[in-house]
């Protein structure tokens, strides 16, 4: 099957610049991109701020002209800036839940709910859309609140409600910007949750910008990292945590110890042999999809939690992949121990079990799994 017949959305080429001021050069917000979002799939944007997710968003949505590039949407091309084609926003086949849920303070909720049966792209007026907004609210627990004024809901509520109205517009794809970040950190969480068993129960292919690492893992089918325009990486959750493309994905996906490479070679068994500046280092593990090239340059990538430790002489020879420290800081977090240790003029975190019981100032030995160490190029 090709991308048109398996995708709710296609996106070739798309680049976004804006004009800095008079005279300057062009700043590519979107720097050609291309991905997929797959039919019934939660993909997920995610990159640091300025990194371009909204403006993506806004493209797709057809708030925003993109200067090269193409979208399909349901098989239809709704964007084509050589074609010069752009659909109408109210034309396409989106429904979109903003940072803001866009709730109408002067309307009750079940108003709010019905006003995309009543306005949109195949309207239905009377109590038909009455009936059909209360069925929704019932789904998401919002029945017993539907002749309240919007404004007299909390935010976890609003943000149903947003979500609600959002679904009664039959969308080919909900376009979700930040919904849950003007909520309290525990409120997010359980919204999260919600939000996507909402998502499953309706089969409805989504589209969710964020700038939280945990919110897209948590969430998501499918996540495409962003970083300056560019995409860096588009993975499932677990894969982006084990095999990171680069040395941006690595860092911005949970914790990681990054040693510059000074020279990388073939190792055994089709592994990489980095010199780093804590020793040679083998590596079992390097980025996927891509060939592995041996430079002067990238990284050696190890997750804190694969780092094991064992007491230790510092004086001691340390065998393949083991290298000598001193524990520096050791922190209790409760379920885990939360050591940095100093090898080599190099400060390495190590996550372990929190009975080890490592003071600052332990000679300790560190091992790096092969299996678990990865090397990236870039
Ligand atoms: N209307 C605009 N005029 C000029 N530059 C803009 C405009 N909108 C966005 N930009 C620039 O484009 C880049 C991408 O912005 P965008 O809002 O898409 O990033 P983002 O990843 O969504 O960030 P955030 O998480 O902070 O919302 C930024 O450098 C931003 O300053």
């Amino acid at each position: 099957m090709n991308r048109e017949t398996t995708s709710s959305i296609v996106i070739t080429g798309l680049r976004k610049s804006y004009e800095r001021s008079p005279g300057s050069d062009a700043a590519y917000a979107i720097d050609g991109i291309s991905f997929d979002v797959p039919k019934g799939q939660f993909v997920t944007l995610l990159g640091p701020s300025g990194c371009g997710k909204t403006t993506t968003l806004r493209c797709i949505a057809g708030l925003e002209h993109a200067s090269e590039g193409r979208i399909e949407m349901g098989g239809e091309v709704v964007f084509d800036a050589q074609e010069k084609l752009h659909v109408k926003p109210e034309d396409r086949p989106i429904a979109m839940v903003p940072q803001s849920y866009g709730i109408w303070p002067h309307m009750r909720v079940v108003d709010n709910a019905a006003f995309p049966i009543r306005h949109g792209r195949n309207r239905r007026k009377g109590p038909e859309a009455r009936q059909r907004a209360l069925e929704m609210l019932e789904q998401v627990g919002l029945a017993g609140v539907a002749d309240r004024w919007a404004t007299q809901l909390s935010g976890g509520q609003q943000q149903r409600l947003a979500l609600a109205r959002a679904l009664l517009g039959d969308p080919e794809v909900l376009l979700l910007d930040e919904p849950l970040s003007n909520l309290d950190a525990k409120l997010r969480a359980k919204l999260r949750q919600e939000l996507r068993s909402f998502q499953e129960q309706f089969g409805v292919t989504s589209l969710y910008v964020t700038h939280d690492q945990a919110e897209a893992l948590a969430m998501s089918d499918t996540v495409v990292v962003m970083n300056q325009g560019s995409i860096e990486q588009i993975d499932t959750p677990e894969r982006l945590y084990d095999y990171p493309r680069s040395a941006f994905v690595a860092d911005f996906i949970g914790s990681a110890n990054l040693f510059p490479v000074r020279d990388a070679s073939p190792g055994r068994e089709g592994g990489v042999f980095a010199k780093t500046d804590i020793g040679p280092v083998l590596c079992a593990r390097s980025a996927p999809g891509q060939e592995v090239k041996y430079h002067n340059g990238g990284f050696v990538c190890v997750r804190p939690e694969d780092v094991e430790v064992r007491p230790g002489s510092a004086r001691a020879v340390p065998a393949e992949n083991e290298f000598v420290g001193v524990v520096e800081s050791s922190e209790f977090l409760g379920d885990r121990l939360e050591l940095v240790v100093r090898s080599a003029d190099v400060s390495i975190t190590v996550f372990t079990r929190a009975g080890l019981g490592c003071r600052p100032g332990q000679e300790v030995v560190l091992r790096l799994d092969p299996t678990s160490t990865s090397y990236l190029a870039s």
